[in-house]
Formats: C-alpha cells, structure tokens, sequence
C-alpha cells in the first residue's frame, strides 16, 4: 500500500490525537506507513468571535476535508465531540476508538471545587453547556468566555484572567496535564458533551480500501454508546439551539442515557434519563429527547 496521509489541526491536542491514531494504525497493519498532514482552519484562525457567530462546530472540519476531496489527506482526525451531528455529504466515519475520560475538569491554583469559588468568582468557559450547568450551581458566579486551545487557556489562568476554568479531562489527560485537574465534575450530576473523550477518523465515503484499514481501530461499545448521545442531541438540533450535554453507559448489552439541556443565562436545567437494549441506542436517543422536551426544555428554548 502507499502511505496513508493523515490531515490533523494543527493545535498540540489535535496533533497528539492524530499521533495517537497514526500510531494504533502502524500496530494494526504492520508495514503501513502513515504521515501527518497538519493544516489549520477557519475554526482554529478566528479566536475573537464565538463559535457559534461564526458557523459553527464544522468550521474545525471543513478545510480537513476538502484536503481529502483534493487527495492530498485519506483520512481526519477528529475530537468527535467536534463533528457536526449530520456529517458532509460524501463522508463517513469507520473509526471511533475506545472512549477515553468523558468528564469535564474542574481547573484552578486556588480553589478546589465549584461549591468553593468566592462570590461573583470568574470562570472561563466559551460553552454554553458549560456555563449552564456552572449557574445551576452556582448562580453567583460570572461565566466568561475563553476561546483557543487547552494550553492557550490554561496560560489565561495562570495569568489572573480568571479564578477557574472548564475543560475536558481527555484533553489535559492527553497533553500530559492531568495535573492540574482540581476535581473531576462526574456524571450524573455533571454531564459532559455528547462524544466528549472519543475520537473519531473521517474519510471519503467512496474509500472502501481506506475505511477497511480504519475500521481496525473502532471500539463497538465506545460508537454504542456514543451513537445513543449523538441521535438526543440530532433530534434535539432540529427543535432547539440550547446547551445539550449527554452520557451514555453501556452494561452488557443494555445502555443507559443521561441527558439535559440548560439555560446558560440562568442556569436552569432540564433532565432526562433512559435505557434500553444496544441495538435500539439511537431510538434512545430520541425517546431521551423527546422527554427532555415535554420536561421543559421546549419552553427554556421559547424564553431565551
Ligand atoms: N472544544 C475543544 C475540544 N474538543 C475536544 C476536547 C477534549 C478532548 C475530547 O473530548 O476528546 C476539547 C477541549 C476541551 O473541551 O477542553
């Protein structure tokens, strides 16, 4: 075989993640070489609006895969937390690995939990999922965003911008920082974004010798679960743009779903929990939703 280009962005977690990915695939097909193909995107570039003003999740994807479309990458690597709930047309991801820490991290040098941050305390958090459940909590303290990367952010700690931040376990785990995780904020009460902690390799969906060679790194409990948190938040997609958070646990063959959505302007929260057997997860997915609109969540998204 020729050598597998690999197209990644360019930050050190994106980067670690698709040496990870490089690596599992040269244990896989002993004699396959695999290079990266690092680039940057509009996602990455723009840093002083957010995410959403400026298009959204597929603004990390969309110059990856135009790389595949011109044949200069075979594949992407992706957070799958960042990929859009309807891939591109044309695309597909025969890849998801097995799920590292889901959880969200509680991160600060002074304070060690939520519950202890001083009144009005400022803590950096550019999600709104984020941000809704910190207000459920505590309603005291101010929101605030921080854009760019994990060390970007960290560094705007360390600097005094701000008492606390919020970021993903998986992500400090990987850049070899789990030092600096305070307190893990833990499923159920907490609940990270859907897919958070798995990664996933995208590829051209006309490539069947390329997705053979990556369907050798997918872990089937890791997409069971993950496929019941990605079908919530697509059927909540179309009914509702508030912050969504999901986990999913899989038990023999049975999984169990958490979900919510919130209100990051005042921290209400509603919940829904269900479960049902592996093959009907995406049913589950939308049962979940569904209950997570007739609890309220249709009449949060009506007053924002
Ligand atoms: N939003 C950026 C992003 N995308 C994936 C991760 C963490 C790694 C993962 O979820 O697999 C992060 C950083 C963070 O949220 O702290």
């Amino acid at each position: 075989m020729k050598t597998l280009h690999i197209a990644t962005r360019k930050s050190p977690l994106a980067l670690w993640q698709s040496e990870h990915v490089a690596a599992r695939l040269r244990e896989a097909h002993p004699g396959l070489e695999v290079v990266l193909v690092p680039m940057s995107t509009r996602g990455d570039e723009v840093l002083d609006r957010s995410l959403a003003a400026i298009g959204g999740k597929g603004l990390f994807l969309k110059e990856l895969e135009s790389a595949m479309q011109r044949g200069e990458a075979d594949c992407a690597v992706h957070s799958l937390k960042d990929v859009p709930m309807a891939l591109e047309p044309g695309f597909a991801l025969p890849a998801i690995l097995v799920r590292a820490d889901s959880a969200d991290a509680f991160v600060s040098a002074a304070h060690a939990t939520p519950m202890a941050l001083p009144p009005g305390a400022r803590v950096g958090t550019s999600s709104l999922r984020r941000q809704a459940q910190l207000r459920a909590l505590r309603p005291d303290v101010q929101p605030l965003d921080v854009r760019g990367n994990v060390n970007t952010r960290l560094a705007k700690l360390d600097a005094g911008d701000y008492d606390a931040i919020v970021l993903a376990c998986a992500g400090l785990q990987r850049l070899g920082l789990e030092r600096r995780i305070r307190m893990r904020l833990d499923a159920p009460d907490w609940l990270p974004a859907p897919a958070q902690g798995a990664i996933a390799v995208e590829c051209r969906d006309d490539d069947a010798g390329i997705a053979a060679l990556l369907a050798a790194l997918d872990d089937r409990d890791t997409r069971l679960c993950v496929e019941a948190e990605r079908a919530m938040n697509r059927a909540l997609d179309g009914s509702c743009h508030v912050p969504v958070a999901a986990l999913a646990r899989l038990e023999g063959e049975r999984v169990t779903l958490h979900g919510l959505v919130g209100s990051a302007a005042d921290g209400r929260l509603v919940r829904a929990c269900g479960s049902d057997m592996a093959d009907a997860r995406e049913r589950l997915g939308e049962r979940v939703a569904g209950d997570l609109l007739a609890a309220g969540a249709d009449r949060l998204l009506a007053s924002i």
